[in-house]
């Protein structure tokens, strides 16, 4: 059975100092919402808090609606997994996972058998009778997410559990968290500091910041409609455009673009994903390809492996009464044929804008 988690108001005092102020966050039950943040922004005391390891300073912490700040630790029916397995070393890996079962007053055979289906989801049945020792760090990062399983939690709770994995093996664990998922349904909380993490696999992002929420939304949204410059740069964009926003439109060395809604006028960085950007070849150096995007020069092309990172300097539109200049990054598919120097133009896929206060 899964359930919801709520954070209501959640402050907490470390001495002087405010490691979290105010957070308020519902995760729905069977729901997967990653807590994205850098380093010291709050992330894992939330998670201490919500698991019973710690207690706010003010504020509450809800399972299913119901107040949990009376609720020991273990009765609340989360589960932690944390970035090192922790696992017994003297115990087996069957053992281990048996564990909270053992804890619980299970029998030893009964324990076992049920800990071994857990293994064989977490596809290393053929472990059971292994020491700790005896594993590499994701098998042992698998046992230690079978343990979490066994115990049947309402919420489980992930703290950068495959941070100190390969990319390879990363994803064969962002794999197993689909399948968890699609057998087992829990709630899960994931704490990470990998935007691409936090993007594969949540349904919901938390943009934690100094131990703020800056913005919880889907993913796309978190992209694309970030709320601040903040969280457009914690997500990886890399344009903020200065520019004016009037009358629904922003006006920048990108043109006029149609922006949302609400937007007051006055300065404003118009926000546009790397990624949703094109380049047209212009090879006559003039502005003949027929579109009215605005052109720059290829400053620098940087391969990403599988993707180049192209950056271009935008000038203003002749006659656009403004010599603003800008770097403008694009990511693009594949190796194109560009070099530094090459004249483009620039174009917005879509055409559609999105703007944050300067
Ligand atoms: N017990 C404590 N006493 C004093 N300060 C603490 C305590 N626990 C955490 N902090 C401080 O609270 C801040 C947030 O720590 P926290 O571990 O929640 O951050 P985090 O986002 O999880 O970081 P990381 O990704 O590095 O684990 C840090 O500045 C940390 O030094």
């Amino acid at each position: 059975m899964s359930s919801s988690l709520t954070f209501d108001r959640v402050s907490r005092m470390f001495g002087q100092s405010e490691v979290l102020s105010d957070v308020s966050l519902t995760v729905p039950a069977r729901s997967l919402v990653a807590l994205l943040g850098a380093s010291g922004s709050g992330k894992s005391t939330l998670l201490r808090i919500a698991s019973g390891l710690d207690a706010p300073s003010s504020g509450s912490v809800l399972v299913d609606g119901q107040d949990a700040s009376a609720v020991p630790a273990e009765n609340r029916g989360i589960a932690v997994v944390f970035q090192k397995p922790l696992l017994f070393p003297h115990l087996t890996v069957v053992d281990n996972v048996a564990f909270p079962a053992r804890m619980a007053g299970v029998t030893r055979r009964e324990a076992r058998s049920q800990a071994l289906e857990f293994l064989d989801l977490v596809q290393l049945g053929g472990f059971a009778r292994r020491m700790p020792g005896q594993l590499s760090g994701g098998q042992e990062q698998r046992v230690s997410l079978a343990r979490a399983l066994a115990a049947q939690p309402r919420i489980l709770l992930l703290d950068e559990p495959f941070s100190s994995l390969d990319s390879r093996l990363t994803d064969d664990m962002y794999e197993l968290v689909g399948k968890i998922r699609a057998e087992l349904e829990p709630t899960i909380v994931l704490v990470t500091h990998d935007r691409r993490e936090a993007s594969v696999l949540a349904d919901t992002i938390a943009v934690l910041d100094e131990g703020t929420i800056l913005q919880h939304g889907p993913v796309p949204e978190l992209h694309y409609q970030p709320a601040t410059r903040a969280v457009n740069r914690i997500l990886g964009g890399l344009n903020e455009v200065p520019g004016h926003a009037a009358g629904g439109f922003h006006t920048s060395v990108l043109g006029r673009v149609r922006v949302q809604p609400g937007v007051p006028d006055g300065p404003a960085l118009l926000v546009v994903r790397q990624e949703a950007l094109r380049l047209i070849r212009n090879d006559d150096g003039g502005t003949s390809s027929g579109d009215e995007a605005p052109t720059g020069v290829v400053t620098e092309v940087k391969s990403m492996g599988a993707h180049v990172l192209v950056r271009v300097r935008v000038e203003s539109a002749p006659g656009s009464g403004s010599t603003a200049v800008e770097s403008i990054a694009v990511e693009l598919a594949g190796a194109p044929a560009l070099r530094a120097g090459d004249r483009v133009g620039v174009s917005l896929a879509g055409g559609q804008g999105w703007v944050v206060r300067a």
